[in-house]
């Protein structure tokens, strides 16, 4: 019985070629910073309001003026296709099944992303950006979204080149031959392999957004901020959202994880665009802590791809039906009827007890 998202990782991980499986799970260098996301969720407690009448808690929350039925999304991860042959197209359909749950495409979506927006029922679609080079193949891939319905950009923001991913270097990971960036098929594009350093724009900087910005109407949102400086200078670029992520540290080995550089982030955004955040995020009581440290919203990414190696469209449906059960149990517990009722006092940080004076640690 699969009841966690750590029991699908833990099926998914039986299914899969043992170098997908690490390309999937790994991060760059050590690994610390991957560590890092899951363990900072561990170091806050809830603080629960009793009798406050919340028998049936309302998950919904409206971002960029889009009812979400639950404050979780789909972060943008490259080539579903390696995890189940429909790809981003049984991620589409597992996730219009349970309603307004938002999917972010990769720019190097395994599917094209018109066959995924044919999918889409009530999700609100967005497209991740990676801008390359060339930038008439990013052009022409934003025009294609737009056409299709997609309503926002997310321009991941942290990666001048892809991390030194030790696992995929050690595997000499390289994609299956039936696996590709669809997208950008026939635009001369060379995949860059996990370890590559080709065909992303190295040279970015924040005039990045006025580029967006002449090319299409769509919101902009940047993914993979991490400090407050940077949440104001994106501001200030004039972005209509931010992504707090260290991208499931995959990138710079060494930053902290996700939540706890929130509060910093959500501080000196003070509420003027919506704030997300991703990495790590795992239990519904993870959502909680998030938003009352600031996010209005979170990004879930390895996890579905768990979703989809053990049932594809049907695991996706499963996988995130047991994230809003355990986000309604939690809301539920904590006396919360909407989540416009989470506040900063519903989390405080786990602090070792003070040993008494002469008491054995372990004593009764
Ligand atoms: C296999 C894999 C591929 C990814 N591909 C992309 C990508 O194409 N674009 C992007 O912005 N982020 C990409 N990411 C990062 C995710 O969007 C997200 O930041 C991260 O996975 C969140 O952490 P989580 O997996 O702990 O939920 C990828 C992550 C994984 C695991
Ligand atoms: O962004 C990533 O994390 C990633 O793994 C990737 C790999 C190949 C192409 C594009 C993205």
């Amino acid at each position: 019985m699969r009841l966690t998202l750590g029991d699908f990782a833990r099926s998914a991980e039986a299914r899969l070629d043992p170098a997908i499986w690490d390309f999937f799970e790994g991060g760059a260098g050590e690994e610390r910073t991957l560590a890092a996301n899951a363990q900072a969720f561990d170091r806050w407690w809830l603080r629960p309001s009793v009798l406050r009448g919340a028998d049936r808690p309302e998950t919904a929350v409206k971002i960029l003026g889009r009812a979400w039925d639950l404050p979780v999304g789909i972060a943008p991860v490259a080539f579903h296709t390696l995890a189940h042959p429909l790809g981003e197209i049984a991620t589409a359909r597992g996730t219009a099944a349970l309603g307004s749950v938002p999917l972010v495409v990769s720019t190097f979506a395994g599917r094209r992303i018109e066959e995924v927006a044919a999918q889409r029922g009530d999700v609100p679609l967005w497209l991740q950006v990676y801008c390359l080079r060339d930038r008439s193949i990013t052009r022409s891939l934003i025009e294609r979204a737009e056409n299709a319905g997609f309503e926002a950009l997310v321009l991941t923001v942290d990666a001048p080149h892809l991390g030194r991913r030790l696992r995929d270097l050690r595997n000499d990971f390289r994609l299956p031959a039936d696996v590709g960036p669809a997208n950008l098929a026939g635009d001369g594009f060379r995949v860059p392999a996990a370890h590559a350093r080709a065909e992303f724009d190295p040279g970015l900087d924040w005039s990045v957004v006025d580029w967006l910005r002449s090319v299409s109407a769509l919101p902009v949102l940047v993914k993979g901020i991490l400090t407050g400086a940077d949440a104001a200078l994106a501001i200030g670029a004039g972005v209509d959202g931010i992504v707090v992520s260290n991208h499931g540290g995959r990138q710079l080995d060494g930053v902290p994880g996700t939540l706890d550089v929130l509060p910093e982030i959500a501080d000196a955004v003070a509420g003027r665009v919506p704030l997300l955040l991703d990495g790590g995020v795992r239990r519904g009581r993870d959502v909680l802590a998030a938003l009352a440290l600031g996010a209005d919203a979170v990004l879930v990414g390895r996890p579905v791809l768990h979703g989809l190696a053990v049932g594809g469209a049907e695991g996706v449906t499963d996988l995130l039906t047991i994230l809003l059960d355990e986000l309604t149990d939690a809301m539920s517990l904590c006396g919360l009827r909407t989540l416009a009722d989470i506040t900063p006092d519903l989390v405080r940080p786990v602090t070792s007890w003070p040993a008494r004076p002469g008491a054995e640690r372990s004593g009764a």
